[in-house]
């Protein structure tokens, strides 16, 4: 079953042109002149229920704006969208029963509240029966170990407590899509890590749908089925992680501290970076040999204090995308299709 279908969806912002000065100010007031802004062109794609899309792209590239048309916040200037039957921006109020929404970089709980007073709220906003709700909320808080800052006001919280409380208020009433803008934005790598366990846990017991952006290549490669790429507003890809790691996310960054400092290294399909000391920044090409292989070698060389791994940004990806396709290549094909 289909939870999201959208078709040809555009947005253009119309812009007042600035002009400088204090007499282009007057003449801007009397004779406005405006530009337009295409945010998100054409943009054709749809969900099945269950599955766990990955919507990336650059800064800029349409993502939020597409969301907001998705969330029902933005009217679209061209094209149609349904989510989970219910055309957004015409149905707002009935569709935000069903959906949930988490942004990164805005908070959706009351600042100066606790968490549990938000919670209590959001239960009286979505008209929660008062038995489930108080069985969800438990549940959630008990998952997402919330119980020790329950009680605390939102503004005195870490940015990683925040976020479990703030997925977790997006959940009480149970959506079938869940829309997640950077939910990784900022925390730390253990952080990050029990975030997307949560969120995979969710997903396995729960079948929704989750619509997720992010700039973090590790939440795509660990959470998401599915990426759609997109830049200038235009769906550049379309096909399955596994599928784009396999074409793109094929290079790690591994950081070592070795005991002593390290000669030359001659590795297959490794690359040294920096070398400072005994600190040693190397790129490993996935494609060529393993993470274990790669550390293998040198500790038959070395030994190894400290060693880090890390994924590229999903940026240098993107750009990767681009130098196979070619610069230029907006109309990139779209890969084999998810049948
Ligand atoms: N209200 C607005 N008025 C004018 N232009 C806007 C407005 N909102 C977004 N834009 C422009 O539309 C384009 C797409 O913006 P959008 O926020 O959707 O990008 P994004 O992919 O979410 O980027 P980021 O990763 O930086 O959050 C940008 O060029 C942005 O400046």
């Amino acid at each position: 079953m289909e939870s999201i279908r959208v078709e040809q969806l555009g947005k253009s912002f119309r812009m007042k042109k600035k002009e400088e000065g204090f007499i282009g100010s007057v003449r801007a007031l009397v004779r406005p002149q405006y530009t337009e802004k295409v945010a998100v062109e054409g943009v054709t794609f749809s969900a099945v229920q269950g599955e766990t899309l990955a919507f990336l792209g650059p800064n800029g590239a349409g993502k939020s704006t597409t969301i907001k048309m998705l969330t029902g916040i933005l009217h679209p200037s061209t094209g149609e969208a349904e989510v989970l039957g219910c055309c957004p921006w015409k149905e707002r109020n009935k569709l935000s029963y069903q959906i949930g929404s988490v942004f990164g970089q805005k908070s959706q709980l009351w600042y100066h509240l606790p968490p549990i007073d938000t919670f209590e709220l959001m239960s009286r906003i979505y008209e929660l029966r008062r038995s489930d709700y108080i069985k969800r909320r438990d549940d959630l808080i008990e998952r997402f170990e919330l119980g020790p800052y329950l009680h605390t006001t939102v503004r005195k919280l870490s940015l990683g407590e925040r976020m479990r409380c703030e997925i977790a208020a997006s959940l009480l009433h149970r959506p079938q899509v869940l829309f997640l803008d950077e939910p990784t934005i900022g925390l730390d790598v253990v952080v990050k890590q029990r975030i997307r366990e949560l969120i995979l846990e969710l997903k396995r017991e729960e079948g929704t749908t989750i619509f997720l952006t992010s700039h973090d290549a590790g939440d795509i490669e660990r959470l998401c089925d599915r990426a759609i790429v997109i830049n200038h507003g235009r769906i550049v890809f379309d096909n399955r992680v596994q599928v784009m790691k396999q074409r793109f996310m094929t290079h790690k960054t591994v950081r070592l501290v070795l005991e002593d400092e390290p000669g030359e290294m001659n590795l297959e399909g490794v690359t040294v970076l920096e070398k400072n000391g005994t600190g040693l920044s190397l790129s490993v090409d996935t494609g060529l040999t393993t993470i274990e292989t790669a550390l293998s070698q040198i500790m038959a060389a070395h030994r190894i204090v400290d060693v880090t791994v890390e994924d590229p940004p999903m940026e240098d990806i993107i750009t990767r995308m681009y130098g196979d396709y070619g610069k230029g290549g907006m109309e990139l094909e779209l890969l084999e299709q998810i049948g």
